[in-house]
């Protein structure tokens, strides 16, 4: 990905900055010709890279006349900060709001990857527990019927379209008013879309837009169109109220810097970017958060945010004090493997971590996600005795189960052997004397090499494997580590609601000193 050789980029400048012995005006004018060659080569408009380039020196010049100021620390802040401005707007985006009936209208070029971005969209909520609806107003291409109704299909998610009718606007207000009477928290339409901006294709979007009265039109952006994302997007901001962007294809040979400066010609914000053709290749966008990933920075606050989504912060304590007492259940294994799903794809978690970006290629993990899901449906064909307490299944109640599963007795077996496993990694955690009374990791804010240690022997290999092998978890620990408090991390990041911030130190063991 380009995106990616861009991040190496400007890194590589950053290092230039630190092992220089001075820094002078001609050092810094060089590194900003390197930044702003390389953001030209990821295709960013030429106006803004200049102006990038000339508010950093500006900021610098102003700032480091003030004493004990550290001028490499100075000049790399202003450049984040002027990245992270490059790719917002002030405007915030479409709050979704649970309970009530969001209304959210799909806009963009045939091709541009509308359908599927719809799905993606549909099934991001919908794995977080929303009641979603897709309908599908596209009656200009032949094919988008067949396929939003497919999409919806293997995501699971109620679909309304009308093969026969020729009229969107019609097929729009019907789907949405039913899903409106069956209180549907996220209704999607999918509109139609036209090879070329022309007033066909905006007059219809208007009338779409007219009868369904969206709280949010999304603008849907192709990268790999580069600078001429700028007068697009300004084209379809012009006819109907774009609330929002999401830039698609940034996987692949795109080079993303036009698609991604170019949301001040919506004056929209971006929310979320396609990274592939699957449905679950899909990152929320934070322009904080993009920039320090572009940067190897990782990003602890998505990651935070992922975790306590999937996890909600006062189910935490319940599952810790469980695991304390060295307890763990089938249905226990059943709800991790729920919040795991809920989390999306591992190789994004690693991203978000600094130094572990390249820790799994996306797509090793296809297989586990696979086996996961066998797991559940097996777990789904269990009783609730089975499932809450240590029961020994007999060969008959297998056979019964996996008939029920449409699975095999050794996939029951092998389910059992690794509930076993992991229920004797717990029972280890449990007496390893990490745990406080309620639950806490009160070793953690002493040391954290101990806790390691711990946990590593507590660990099935396979499992340490997974996530990296040992060495890796230290260096992530270390990262933990090297923060001077993470709770006034995870404030100073910004968007993260307090009190989740403090029950997360409380179940951390209080504030996390690090060593330096
Ligand atoms: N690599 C990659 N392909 C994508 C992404 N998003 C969509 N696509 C692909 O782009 C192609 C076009 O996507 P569609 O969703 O059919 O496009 P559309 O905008 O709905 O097209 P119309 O319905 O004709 O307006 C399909 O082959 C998708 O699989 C992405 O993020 N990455």
């Amino acid at each position: 990905m380009v995106l990616g050789e861009l991040g190496q980029r400007i890194t590589a400048s950053f290092r230039r900055l630190n092992q220089a012995p001075i820094i002078d005006d001609d050092l810094l004018d060089e590194v900003l010709k390197e930044i702003a060659a390389a953001l030209l080569h990821a295709d960013v408009n030429v106006r803004y890279v200049s102006e990038l380039r000339s508010n950093v020196k500006k900021r610098v010049l102003l700032e480091s006349d003030a004493s004990g100021v550290n001028k490499r620390k100075l000049i790399q802040k202003a450049v984040v900060e002027e990245l992270v401005r490059l790719v917002s707007t002030d405007r915030k985006p479409y709050k979704l709001e649970k309970g009530k009936c969001n209304i959210i209208m799909f806009v963009g070029l045939q091709g541009s990857g509308k359908t599927t971005t719809c799905t993606k969209y549909a099934h991001h909520y919908n794995r977080k527990g929303w009641k979603t609806a897709l309908v599908c107003a596209d009656t200009f291409r032949a094919g988008a019927f067949d396929q939003l109704k497919q999409n919806a299909s293997k995501v699971r998610i109620p679909f309304y379209g009308d093969y026969n009718e020729t009229d969107p606007v019609k097929i729009a207000e019907e789907g949405v008013e039913l899903f409106k009477k069956e209180k549907y928290d996220l209704i999607i339409v999918d509109t139609s879309g036209r090879h070329k901006q022309e007033a066909a294709l905006f007059d219809e979007m208007q009338q779409v837009a007219e009868v369904v009265a969206p709280n949010d039109i999304i603008f849907i952006m192709d990268s790999h169109i580069g600078q001429a994302c700028f007068d697009q997007a300004k084209a379809f901001r012009e006819v109907v109220d774009i609330g929002s962007v999401i830039i698609t294809k940034l996987d692949g040979h795109a080079k993303g810097g036009g698609a991604l400066s170019a949301v001040s010609a919506t004056n929209s914000p971006i929310i979320f970017l396609g990274t592939g053709e699957h449905f679950d290749e899909f990152q929320p966008f934070d322009a904080q958060s993009f920039v320090s990933r572009l940067l190897g920075m990782g990003d602890l606050k998505g990651l935070f945010q992922t975790i306590t989504e999937a996890m909600p912060l006062d189910k935490q304590p319940e599952l810790l004090n469980k695991i304390s007492k060295g307890r763990f259940s089938l249905r226990d294994l059943y709800e991790q493997f729920q919040n795991l799903q809920k989390m999306g794809p591992m190789s994004q978690l690693m991203q978000m971590i600094p130094g572990m970006s390249n820790l799994m290629p996306a797509g090793a993990e296809k297989e586990g996600v696979k086996r996961i899901k066998r797991f559940m449906v097996i777990m789904d064909s269990m009783t609730d005795t089975e499932l809450d307490c240590e029961v020994q299944l007999n060969d008959s109640r297998k056979l019964r189960i996996a008939r029920g599963a449409g699975a095999s007795i050794p996939e029951v077996n092998l389910l059992i052997d690794e509930y076993k496993r992991m229920e004797k990694m717990v029972g280890k955690m449990g007496k390893s004397g990490l745990f406080g009374k309620g639950g806490e990791l009160t070793q953690l804010s002493r040391n954290p090499g101990q806790v390691m240690q711990k946990m590593q022997s507590a660990m099935d290999p396979r499992m340490l494997q997974q996530m990296g092998g040992a060495q890796n978890m230290m260096k992530m620990m270390k990262e933990f580590g090297k923060m001077e408090n993470m709770g006034g991390m995870m404030e100073g990041l910004g968007g993260i609601d307090p009190a989740q911030v403090a029950s997360m130190q409380k179940m951390m063991g209080g504030k996390m000193k690090g060593r330096r």
